[in-house]
């Protein structure tokens, strides 16, 4: 398979004696070890939920669950093997009879037994030595292949292990009947260059396909997997959204990924359904994917440098590695502090104003300066606010054009004070101030606007929207005036109300006096 970015003459080099198979499966823990991540916990439902999404995406093997821990897990596990899916449905079990008893009642394809190796765990956890440890191995493995179901076995903390003895343990599973032997760096403790040695020296000796299990504790989960399937991996445990134990696994979107556009190595896995997946995994599981995940992440194909949109405006590859669809997201081109004037020209097209033709060149600047203002006060700057910004400029009256100009507004207010604005408005050159008081600074700056121009305008409607979150929203106020037998609505967005209320309220004014001289 050719890999979907163009991989350089660098990385060529770099991997030309590495030993991969021909294709990976993916064996999806996100109902087992990923509902371990602390505070998730799925109903049934929910699980059946994922297991289908993970089923229709294509993973080979769906660990379902640890039946032994809980009714409601027996109920899930038994509600997802009853779907019969097209994928293998796994159940983990201690070395203990107790467990597999449980799971098989659950009737899964396919039982992942596991049994710690480590001096650590041996010596404080199980309590066993070396020897016993084996034997609850092999008594595991050879009760589950007695009733005909297939067995991965793991030996926990493999990558703790000493080398030789773990070897022993994996030989000793296989001669018993393990069909997979998995090997878990249950603490996320290995390095690449040491899980490819480790994987390099097990398949020396093991003849069943090879997992592994990494885990994320130093940010390597992904790595490291990778790394096992250079070294000749068959399998990878993974999780969306590598979620997990502590610090999660190895992450299913990045390993396919990985897999799939730098090596060109094959998995079944449907690519462009991995957002969707991740969304869903995130919804349910209540973990939320932090914006900067890799593949999936909200902003993996969001672009908001100046240089950089205008870099995959041109061409998308000069700063995106896939194209966003692969993945099943969208690229996105963020305005804010950091734009520039090709991302602005792009995002006006994208709402169908066109520099030149709706917006001159002028409005064109001041709506690039609004928008850096508003990027400047630490705001991202929404569609709503760039649509809100260019209505704004753009429908303004032309200041030749205009008969009322607002030259100096001052408002006052607090708690001890009666809200007080004044205003200074030139009408045909000439300068007319007045103050006011209201019920509040907004209220206040319209009747002394209402004060400067008489009663023959009058405000007959006044909204004001938050078009985005915070005390720092953009503020959309839309007036409606009537005056001289004339109604007119305008709107005016600012960070600031009172500013905004004070522009609609002048740009209505302004529409009613023209239509006056007309
Ligand atoms: C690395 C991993 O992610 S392993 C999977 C971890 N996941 C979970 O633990 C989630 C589900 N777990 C549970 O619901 C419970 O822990 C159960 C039902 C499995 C066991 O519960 P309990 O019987 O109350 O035991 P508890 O969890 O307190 O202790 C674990 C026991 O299992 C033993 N044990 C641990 N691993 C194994 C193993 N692979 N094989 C045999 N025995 C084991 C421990 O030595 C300890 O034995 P002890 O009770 O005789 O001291
Ligand atoms: C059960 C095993 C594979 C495990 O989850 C771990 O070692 O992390």
């Amino acid at each position: 398979m050719e890999p979907y970015c163009k991989i350089n003459d660098i990385i060529k080099e770099a991997i030309k004696d590495i030993t991969p198979p021909e294709s990976i499966k993916i064996f999806d823990t996100t109902l087992r070890d990923g509902e371990q991540t602390p505070g998730v916990s799925l109903t049934p439902d929910e699980k059946v939920e994922i297991a289908i999404a993970l089923n229709n995406i294509g993973v080979d093997v769906i660990e379902a669950g640890f039946p032994v821990s809980s009714l409601g897990e027996q109920e899930a596990v038994k509600k997802i093997t009853s779907l019969d899916l097209d994928a293998e449905i796994c159940g983990l079990a201690r070395a203990v009879k107790k467990d597999i008893d449980v799971a098989i009642d659950c009737g899964v394809d396919r039982i992942h037994t596991f049994i710690a190796t480590s001096p650590l765990h041996r010596k404080y956890k199980l309590k066993m030595d070396k020897e016993e440890v084996i034997n609850k191995a092999v008594e595991a493995i050879e009760y589950i292949k007695s009733h005909g179901i297939k067995v991965e076995f793991s030996a926990e903390d493999a990558t703790r292990t000493e080398i030789d003895y773990l070897i022993e343990v994996y030989k000793n599973a296989v001669d018993a009947g393990a069909d997979v032997i998995n090997v878990p760096d249950t603490v996320g403790v290995m390095i690449p260059k040491a899980m490819e040695y480790l994987i390099r020296e097990i398949k020396k000796e093991i003849d069943v396909p090879i997992s592994v299990h990494c885990h994320n504790d130093f940010g390597l989960a992904v790595a490291n997997s990778i790394a096992a399937v250079e070294a000749g991996a068959e399998q990878i445990h993974c999780t969306v959204n590598g979620i997990g134990e502590r610090a999660g696994n190895a992450s299913l979107e990045e390993v396919v990924m990985i897999l799939k556009s730098i090596y060109g190595l094959n998995t079944k896995i449907k690519t462009e359904k991995l957002t969707d997946l991740s969304r869903l995994v995130s919804r349910l599981t209540g973990i939320k994917t932090q914006p900067n995940k890799a593949v999936v992440g909200e902003n993996a194909f969001a672009h908001e440098s100046g240089i950089h949109a205008h870099g995959v405006l041109e061409h998308a590859l000069t700063y995106e590695p896939i194209p966003p669809e692969l993945v099943g997201q969208k690229r996105k081109i963020i305005l804010g502090k950091h734009t520039g004037a090709h991302a602005i020209k792009a995002k006006l097209k994208e709402l169908g104003i066109e520099v030149g033709k709706n917006v001159t060149e002028e409005q064109f600047k001041e709506i690039i300066n609004r928008i850096k203002s508003l990027g400047d006060k630490g705001k991202r700057v929404t569609d709503a606010d760039v649509e809100a910004i260019v209505e704004d400029v753009t429908k303004r009256t032309l200041k030749s054009e205009r008969v009322v100009d607002l030259e100096q507004i001052a408002v006052m207010t607090g708690n001890r004070v009666i809200p007080t604005a004044s205003v200074a408005l030139r009408i045909n050159e000439e300068v007319k101030k007045a103050s006011a008081i209201g019920v509040g600074p907004v209220d206040a700056a319209v009747k002394a606007i209402q004060s400067v121009i008489g009663e023959k305008i009058k405000l007959k409607e006044y909204h004001i929207n938050a078009i985005t979150g915070g005390t720092d929203a953009l503020a959309e106020v839309i007036v409606t005036l009537e005056g001289y037998g004339k109604e007119v609505t305008t709107k005016a967005a600012r960070e600031d109300i009172v500013r905004a209320s004070v522009e609609a309220v002048i740009e209505g004014i302004n529409k009613i006096l023209r239509s006056q001289v007309k």
